[in-house]
């Protein structure tokens, strides 16, 4: 069955949840880039003062408090979890090829 076989009052409602699935796909994909704006600055803080790129103890505080806002919206803790990890995971690959770029353009500038 696809959406053209269906009647018409279900298409309609089923067209106004898309846009509103679509709305809030968009708000992700923004915030998600500005999170990663404010992420690319926290990597160069961090190689320029030889930080390690992760940060454990900053992750299980943001799991323990993402699990508890998850809670109280309704949205299983597991996944809100998972989602955190699966971001900071990118976040840490940033970090790290930023420390290499960093490290790289330092021994450049000791060859000149
Ligand atoms: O807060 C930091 O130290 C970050 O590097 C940011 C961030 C995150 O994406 O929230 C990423 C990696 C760390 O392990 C912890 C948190």
């Amino acid at each position: 069955m696809t959406t053209s076989d269906i009647d018409d009052s279900v298409r309609v409602e089923l067209n106004r949840l898309r846009q509103s699935i679509d709305n809030i796909d968009a708000a992700v994909v923004h915030m998600l880039a500005e999170r990663f704006k404010c992420t690319q600055q926290v990597g160069h803080l961090k190689a320029a003062h030889q930080l390690p790129p992760a940060d454990p103890a900053r992750e299980a505080r943001q799991i323990a408090r993402l699990r508890e806002l998850a809670e109280s919206a309704h949205l299983d803790p597991a996944f809100a979890e998972k989602l955190l990890n699966f971001v900071v995971a990118e976040v840490i690959r940033h970090h790290e090829r930023i420390a290499e770029e960093s490290v790289n353009d330092a021994a450049r500038a000791g060859e000149r």
